[in-house]
């Protein structure tokens, strides 16, 4: 036998190592170009800057337009950039979600409803949902609903108006859209505007859970309390306990009078579809909930303080709406409710406009967020990893100047108008207040009927003004952009009106 030929044995050995390095070499160096956006700031610079939340992360946008904020344990990347947000809420949909880390925040309030969930659970929501909503009879049902409730709403501030007295509308709109939602959602008058005590210990506690749950976000030590049953966490278990008890008494109510047929609300149609499981059922029902309530309500507030800013508005809304609708000064307040019907309100587009550059200023889900399922590159060239918090902010993207001109920060619905008056689109990776892509709001042409309605009825019947015009408006912290302490009002009518007894003792 020939001996080895050692100088081969060596060449190929050579050859491997060689390979090798560089193979390893080559992945380095691809690490090494991964580059990530800028570090705008910790979790620490949150919380000092937390009164002033967002108006904090719009001064980390003036820097850069994406940039990383630093947990003690993840990145949350905040961006402005309408190129990455169609990237993560859209064109690459699959590899963005809700995730474990808002899941796991939600679930003791909504259990696995469509905000809380990914994947198949949440495409069978969106599908049995987006029908209903698409409806006629819903939008028939509902229309009467936000009529009714605008009307009582006048009603209650006519009193106001008699007995010279303040009023603050944004605790009233939140009552009078938690009415509207019930009512469509679960088929029940809640009468909480009137300060009925039937859905009195169900908005309280259902308010409270929502801001324990908001407080999660910030709280790190939540996982403990809750394991403790301690603090916000004890608080949480407690209000939810009344929630969940009302809102099964409600469905058991349904299922055990077969209320069903026939009925516009959204429950009595999942009833209908032989959807009966109670837990399923009111982990819809309380995200419908959730979705309908605060963001509707928040944003008319907002809208009021925009017209108690630019009094001309009301003026002009005013003209739009008598001509739309075919009043006058002489129409009563439920003729004025009766008269917006489907035609009047297509009819209003500057007060579409103005609605909408509301949102544009003062979205109504300030800041939202997904979590990065699988290492990615975003449209701008930066790196996101597998885990990372990525999250669009509607309100620092409403005030640059990159995205709507040198008057960014002003309030002009023209803006929104073409030559002839008629509404113009934006696109929703730009001004993102309802979201875009496949999980775009369900709910936002429900949300503008009902704002138009509110909006048109009171406008058409009332004049207002700030209360106290040297007291600063802002905003509170919260998941939804509400008004810090409310907005306090005075109202003039409009019409001729005379108050009834039974306004009086509204
Ligand atoms: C001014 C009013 C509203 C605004 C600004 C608004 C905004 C939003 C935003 C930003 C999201 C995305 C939230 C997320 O990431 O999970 C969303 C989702 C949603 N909204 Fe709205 N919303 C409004 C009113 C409503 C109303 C009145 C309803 C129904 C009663 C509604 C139903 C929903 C639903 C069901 C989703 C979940 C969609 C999904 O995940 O597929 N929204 N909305």
């Amino acid at each position: 036998m020939d001996p080895p030929n050692y100088s081969i044995v060596i060449a190929v050995f050579a050859a491997i190592l060689v390979a090798s390095l560089f193979r390893i070499w080559v992945t380095k160096e691809k690490q090494q170009k991964k580059k990530y956006h800028p570090i705008g700031g910790t979790i620490f610079h949150l919380l000092y800057n937390f009164r002033r939340f967002y108006d904090y992360l719009t001064d980390l946008t003036h820097k850069n337009t994406t940039f990383r904020i630093l947990y003690l344990d993840n990145v949350e990347i905040y961006t402005c950039d309408p190129a990455n947000i169609e990237y993560f809420l859209k064109t690459n949909f699959a590899n963005y979600g809700k995730g474990s880390f808002h899941h796991d925040i939600l679930e003791d309030l909504l259990g696995d409803g469509i905000f809380t969930v990914d994947g198949e659970r949440w495409r069978h929501q969106r599908k049995m949902s987006s029908y209903e909503f698409s409806t006629r009879n819903l939008r028939e049902f509902s229309s009467g609903v936000f009529k009714t409730n605008a009307a009582k709403l006048a009603h209650l501030l006519s009193a106001a108006v008699a007995s010279n007295q303040t009023v603050e509308i944004q605790d009233l709109f939140m009552k009078s859209s938690l009415d509207s939602v019930f009512k469509v959602v679960l088929g029940v008058d809640l009468e909480s505007m009137r300060g009925a005590n039937q859905g009195d210990q169900f908005s309280k506690a259902f308010d409270q859970a929502s801001e324990m749950t908001t407080l999660r976000y910030v709280d790190i030590s939540w996982p403990i309390k809750k394991f403790l049953n301690v603090g916000s966490e004890a608080t949480l278990r407690k209000c939810m306990k009344v929630v969940d008890a009302f809102v099964y008494k409600v469905i058991d109510n349904k299922i055990a009078q077969q209320q069903v047929s026939g009925k516009g609300d959204i429950l009595s149609r999942f009833l209908e579809m032989q959807e009966t499981d109670p837990k399923y059922l009111k982990d819809i029902i309380l995200s419908f909930i959730i979705a309908g309530k605060d963001t509707t309500a928040s944003t008319l507030s907002w809208f009021f303080y925009m017209m108690c800013k630019h009094p001309h508005l009301q003026d002009k809304i005013l003209e739009e709406v008598r001509a739309a609708a075919e009043l006058d000064q002489r129409s009563a307040i439920d003729d004025i409710a009766t008269s917006i019907t489907e035609a009047a309100l297509d009819k209003m587009q500057f007060l579409h406009a103005a609605l909408t550059e509301t949102l544009r200023l003062y979205p109504a889900v300030p800041s939202d967020g997904k979590m990065c399922f699988a290492d990615d590159t975003f449209p701008d060239g930066f790196s996101v990893k597998k885990g990372n918090l990525v999250s669009y902010v509607p309100y620092s993207m409403g005030r640059m100047k990159s995205l709507w001109g040198d008057d960014a920060e002003e309030f002009k619905p023209e803006r929104w108008l073409d030559h002839n008056g008629v509404f113009q689109q934006q696109s929703p990776f730009k001004f993102t207040a309802f979201q875009g892509g496949p999980r775009i709001c369900l709910g936002k042409e429900f949300a503008y009927r009902q704002m138009k309605v509110f909006a048109s009825v009171l406008l058409a019947a009332f004049s207002f003004k700030l209360a106290d015009e040297s007291k600063p408006v802002t905003y509170r912290p919260m998941l939804t952009l509400q008004i810090d302490g409310g907005l306090h009002l005075t109202a003039a009518f409009r019409i001729k009106h005379e108050v009834t007894m039974e306004e009086a003792s509204l």
